[in-house]
């Protein structure tokens, strides 16, 4: 089965001269939510617009689905949904229409049953007669989302999906996506939000300067690169590390008044229970812990920061 989307050495100058993308290399796989990061101006909306053909690249090659985008442009244009970061929608038509017209951009045939079913799961379904102008913004918002259904994509692109929205909208469309995965659809955003690919990615990749610095599971992302660290406010401060605790890979902070000890949160031990045990033979007597872990957020910081 060919990956979702499979990008080889793209690049893209654009007519100013300006390079957004570096000889970009990435896979994308069936079924998984991938969020690209990146600070502003790092070049994902231009990755997502020549995935889309909407942007001429000016090297390289992007397969979706194994068809090559600019040779097949109709085949993998119609495999995938793109949901804009702008909202730009036809006002004065109804939901109904407009989601219904998307579908036939397509070439696809009507089939009032899908739109139906992601007006529904998109909680649309009641405004289905109301002309988009009178929506709310995260109303238009979904409106967009059902447009780019609307042909059934096996991909679908999210550029910055949440921006702007409320944070009961932003879980309903957590919800949303993660329900859509479940139906075997690609996704594929774009965020600012640390968060939101904390919360949703089962990969992320972060770009800068239109180069992608990282691919990597989440999961291991965060444990590689996160840390977890347990701290101790002693009741009095210490010079040094007792000796019965070298090797714990202890550090003091705080002029000595701070014992800090760094764990791995998914090893099956953290050591904590043991490292108490050992304080205690020592005598040393702590006034009050807390537990820091580092987020995504700070370590996409730091990434960013060394390649900078
Ligand atoms: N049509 C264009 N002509 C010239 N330069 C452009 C054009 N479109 C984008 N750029 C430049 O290319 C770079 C990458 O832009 P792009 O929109 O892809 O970044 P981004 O990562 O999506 O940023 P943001 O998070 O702000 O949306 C930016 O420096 C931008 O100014």
């Amino acid at each position: 089965m060919p990956p979702a989307v499979s990008i080889t050495n793209l690049s893209k100058t654009y007519a100013t001269g300006f390079t957004a993308l570096k000889g970009v290399d990435l896979e994308v796989r069936k079924g998984e939510i991938f969020a690209l990061l990146g600070p502003n101006g790092a070049g994902k909306t231009t990755l997502i617009g020549i995935v889309c053909g909407i942007v001429n690249a000016t090297g390289g090659t992007v397969l979706v689905s194994g068809h090559d985008v600019v040779s097949e442009y109709r085949k993998t244009r119609s495999l995938i949904g793109l949901v804009p970061q702008e909202v730009s929608i036809d006002a004065f038509e109804s939901v109904w229409n407009t989601v219904s017209f998307s579908r036939g951009l397509f070439g696809k045939g009507p089939n009032p049953a899908h739109i139906e079913k992601v007006l529904k799961a998109l909680s649309l379904w009641d405004k289905k007669d109301e002309k988009v102008l009178n929506l709310s913004g995260g109303m238009k918002r979904r409106v967009l989302i059902a447009k780019a259904l609307s042909h059934e994509p096996e991909i679908l692109f999210l550029d910055e999906p949440t921006a702007g929205v409320d944070v009961e909208l932003r879980r309903d469309m957590w919800e949303m996506v993660r329900g859509l995965r479940e139906t075997g659809v690609t996704i594929i955003l774009t965020t600012h939000y640390i968060e939101e690919a904390e919360e949703m990615a089962d990969r992320i990749g972060v770009i800068n300067h239109g180069e992608i610095i990282l691919v990597e599971e989440k999961r291991t992302l965060m444990r590689n690169l996160g840390k977890k660290q347990l701290r101790l406010e002693l009741l009095s401060p210490v010079d040094a590390i007792p000796e019965a605790l070298a090797g714990r890979g202890l550090e003091l902070a705080d002029g000595g008044a701070t014992l800090v000890y760094s764990y791995d949160t998914h090893g099956e031990r953290t050591g904590i229970t043991a490292l108490l045990g050992d304080l205690n033979q020592a005598g040393l007597r702590f006034r009050d812990l807390e537990t820091r872990q580092s987020s995504l957020e700070e370590i996409f910081v730091n990434l960013v920061k060394e390649r900078a």
